[in-house]
């Protein structure tokens, strides 16, 4: 059975490298397991396509470490309700400057993904304070517009710059240098065989009343379960101003007895409660999951 991994396009993503980051991993533990990836032109789009069995897997951004969660993750999580969370990848994430211009100050716009964009956000205000910064949907979205055009540049990543054949006019221009960003493998629901074990799960709810107190009660299950909390971070509902939706990271396995224990309680505080599942945290070398990119093109030649 061939495994199709859906990501955020077109080729050159950091989603990309991630995906391949991940494919380098499943081939470890299964060396036959052929492993496609397929681009699509939005998170919501890769997600959908997993969702309606197009493709097995999705891998999406969802928290970075500079500029926090990527809530078009969350909201169609949300929306979806039906895909679980089979791994999170934690990937380094350098930026490069990629220009055909010869010097910073001829640069008049720079396009990216608006998380690269808040990622070098002091780097730009002091380096380029002249550019118009353009939000695009990937970090390589705009990259075919740079090749003609010496006034324009895009944040992208090295493997980016070789693969479009681009130069890099500056490297790591990220604000943070352990800028890093966690992504989420997601599998549909219906489709999962055995339950996944792991030392984290990841939930949402929505709370019954908007009153004082009243995320107090969920809160005090995991305080007295004695589970951790590694993030908690809200979205509105969508119905009205002030009504919230929680995403929280829990540090326990949602099959133990204490987790179990815990879900059952938090029924009786919340509106609606979605378990995304249990899972565990892997690791990405980007340069490995590059190297890897350049040997299926090298063999992809006649
Ligand atoms: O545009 C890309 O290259 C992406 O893969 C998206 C994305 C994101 O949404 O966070 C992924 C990792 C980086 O944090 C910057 C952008």
């Amino acid at each position: 059975m061939t495994v199709t991994i859906a990501y955020l396009g077109p080729e050159g993503t950091y989603t990309q490298l991630a995906a391949l980051a991940y494919s380098l991993n499943l081939e470890q533990h299964d060396s036959s397991l052929p492993v496609n990836l397929l681009a699509f032109p939005s998170i919501p789009k890769a997600m959908q396509a997993t969702a309606e069995g197009m493709t097995t897997l999705t891998i999406v951004p969802v928290e970075n470490s500079t500029e926090g969660g990527v809530t078009t993750t969350l909201d169609t999580l949300w929306q979806l309700q039906q895909l679980k969370i089979h791994h999170a990848v934690v990937m380094p994430i350098r930026h490069g400057l990629l220009s055909q211009a010869t010097c910073l100050s001829a640069i008049e716009a720079v396009f990216s993904h608006p998380q690269a964009l808040s990622q070098c956000q002091r780097w730009l205000e002091h380096n380029l304070p002249q550019a118009n910064l353009v939000a695009t949907r990937s970090t390589t979205e705009a990259l075919d517009h740079l090749t003609d055009n010496s006034t324009v540049a895009a944040i992208s990543s090295e493997w980016a710059a070789q693969l479009y054949n681009l130069p890099i006019l500056v490297h790591n221009i990220n604000d943070h240098s352990d800028n890093c960003t966690k992504f989420w493998v997601l599998k549909d629901d219906k489709r999962e065989e055995n339950p996944v074990k792991g030392r984290y799960t990841s939930l949402a709810f929505s709370l019954p009343v908007n009153s004082p107190g009243a995320l107090l009660k969920p809160l005090d299950v995991f305080a007295r379960s004695g589970i951790n909390l590694s993030r908690i971070e809200s979205r509105p509902t969508k119905r009205s101003l002030g009504e919230y939706l929680f995403f929280v990271d829990l540090e326990t396995d949602a099959h133990s007895q204490t987790g179990q224990q815990a879900l059952n309680e938090l029924l009786d505080c919340t509106e609606s409660l979605v378990n995304f599942g249990t899972y565990d945290v892997v690791t990405a070398d980007p340069s490995l999951a590059a190297a890897k990119a350049r040997t299926q093109s090298t063999q992809a030649l006649p």
